[in-house]
């Protein structure tokens, strides 16, 4: 459970509402994946449910938004029958002074980089803790694999200087599957000089998906930290 009390909950629950503030009706809005997502998640149910917010259709980045989706009432849609969004609201693993992100820490980059990317404007909610002067330096990156092309994309990470681990499950025996079905490679780098040439290399091995360098996407961070003891905001 939740503990409402935990001074970094209620800072991710303060990111996740000022993100969904800027949320207007009639608008097609991204639904990231994350513990901070899932606030605004629930915020923009709120709003829609007290009639602050009308019209609104959400696009899941992952099984888990959409759950939340359905649980707070936001109706959804598909990429099928929509050209783009207006707004995408999504969380970080890292981000950098250019606002380029390391994102896949719930295994969900593949779906999150397809909706995001096709959005006017895509806001980030993180935590300071999130913000790195070098993507690559706290966090490894996530590559989702085809499961037949593991053993050889592995190989190619290597020659790439990275520290390839295949992710294993929490409370479920064996690797994590994606909600494509596929796996996920976490590839530790000392640190990663230039994001848009690597998320490109990466991206070009035989049996990667996609990889977790979001570089050039987002246009907002929202940045959230605890200051006497109260949540801040912090727009970048
Ligand atoms: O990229 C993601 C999922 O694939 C998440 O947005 C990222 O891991 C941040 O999550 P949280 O807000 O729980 O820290």
């Amino acid at each position: 459970m939740v503990d409402t009390q935990d001074p970094v909950v209620t800072m991710k629950q303060e990111v996740g509402k000022a993100a969904a503030r800027r949320v207007q009706s009639d608008s097609v809005v991204g639904l990231g994946t994350g513990s901070t997502t899932a606030f605004a998640i629930q915020y923009i149910g709120e709003r829609l449910k007290t009639g602050e917010l009308k019209n609104i259709v959400g696009v899941p980045t992952s099984f888990q938004a959409e759950v939340l989706a359905r649980k707070y009432g936001i109706p959804l849609t598909t990429l099928d029958v929509i050209e783009k969004l207006d707004i995408a609201i999504d969380g970080a693993d890292e981000v950098d002074p250019q606002k380029n992100l390391i994102k896949g820490g719930g295994a969900a980059h593949t779906r999150e980089k397809i909706v995001d990317s096709l959005a006017d404007l895509f806001i980030v909610v993180v935590d300071q803790s999130k913000l790195v002067t070098k993507l690559g330096s706290t966090f490894a990156l996530p590559v989702e694999v085809l499961p037949m092309a593991i053993t050889p994309v592995m190989h190619q990470l290597e020659k790439l200087g990275g520290k390839p681990e295949l992710r294993m499950g929490v409370k479920k025996d064996g690797p994590v599957v994606t909600d494509q079905g596929n796996l996920v490679i976490d590839v530790k780098f000392d640190s990663i000089d230039d994001p848009a040439s690597l998320e490109k290399i990466i991206n070009n091995i035989p049996g990667v998906l996609e990889n977790g360098l979001f570089v050039g996407l987002a246009d907002i961070i929202l940045v959230g930290s605890i200051q006497d003891g109260k949540p801040v905001i912090e727009e970048k």
